[in-house]
């Protein structure tokens, strides 16, 4: 089950965003914890009038649900079994996360502490991996294909058909910056290490997001200001539309 709760919305002025309306367009965004995905792909998504997909989401409502019925993470079987069949309902509304597993309302559980240590368990397991990539291009299809997907494999793997691809990085010191004040700075640098790189480490090694594979441009957002970088990926997506069109 899916949730198509965004519209058709026409690309803001100013934005140098083409006049997209009625036109497939689907942009992959993928990139370490911390580089901005999802601030920066919803903007993206809003300024080109498109659906918004957060494929972490996903995982983390997989985690939610697996955790609620003490299925066993160490348990790869259980898991895929959890993945073929739990009731995910998962908006693509820039505007309007929303996240529900079996009528319950999980977006603000999914990024608390319980499923965030837990999550990399469930993103490690491959046949899980497939059973959601395919959920996940189904509601990109859902979309007509008007989207910007992100999260570590929507370049390759998810979207690699997508009309612009780009790696969106940023250096150790500035994602963990990010994250720290992000969380209101209650975090040490340790805690902050171990959110951030710890968990990177642990899920790179299923898929590789800190190399651009062929086509797929890189943005290093370090030095950058948050609407540099939604003018880097516009200036992108502008110049990969064009060459689609
Ligand atoms: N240049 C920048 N580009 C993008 N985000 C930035 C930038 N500078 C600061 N930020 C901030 O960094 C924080 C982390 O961004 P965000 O949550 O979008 O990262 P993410 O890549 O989606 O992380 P995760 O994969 O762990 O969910 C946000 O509070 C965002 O506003
Ligand atoms: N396409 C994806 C998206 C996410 N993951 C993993 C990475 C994280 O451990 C977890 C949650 O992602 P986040 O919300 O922090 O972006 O899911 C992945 O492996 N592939």
């Amino acid at each position: 089950m899916n949730t198509g709760t965004n519209t058709a919305r026409s690309a803001a002025p100013g934005t140098g965003a083409p006049a997209a309306a009625g036109r497939p367009l689907v942009v992959a965004i993928d990139g370490p914890s911390g580089s901005g995905k999802s601030s920066v792909s919803k903007e993206v998504a809003r300024r080109f009038g498109l659906a918004y997909l957060d494929t972490g989401a996903m995982y983390r409502a997989l985690t939610w649900w697996c955790l609620d019925r003490g299925v066993d993470l160490s348990d790869g079987g259980a898991v895929v079994e959890a993945a073929r069949s739990f009731p995910l309902a998962q908006g693509t509304d820039p505007d309007r996360e929303l996240v529900f597993v079996g009528g319950t309302d999980v977006g603000v559980e999914i990024r608390g502490a319980r499923v965030t240590e837990a999550v990399s368990a469930v993103a490690t397991n491959q046949a899980a991996r497939a059973v959601l990539v395919a959920r996940q291009q189904e509601l990109i299809a859902d979309s007509g294909r008007r989207i910007v997907a992100e999260g570590r494999d929507t370049t390759t793997v998810v979207a690699p058909d997508a009309d612009a691809r780009i790696l969106l990085t940023a250096d150790e010191r500035a994602r963990m910056a990010r994250r720290g004040l992000q969380n209101g700075g209650v975090e040490d640098a340790e805690q902050l290490r171990a959110r951030v790189v710890g968990r990177d480490a642990k899920d790179a090694t299923v898929v590789n997001f800190t190399e651009a594979a062929d086509g797929v441009v890189t943005i290093d957002s370090s030095e950058l200001t948050v609407e540099q970088t939604v003018q880097a990926v516009i200036d992108v997506v502008v110049r990969a539309a064009g060459r689609s069109a």
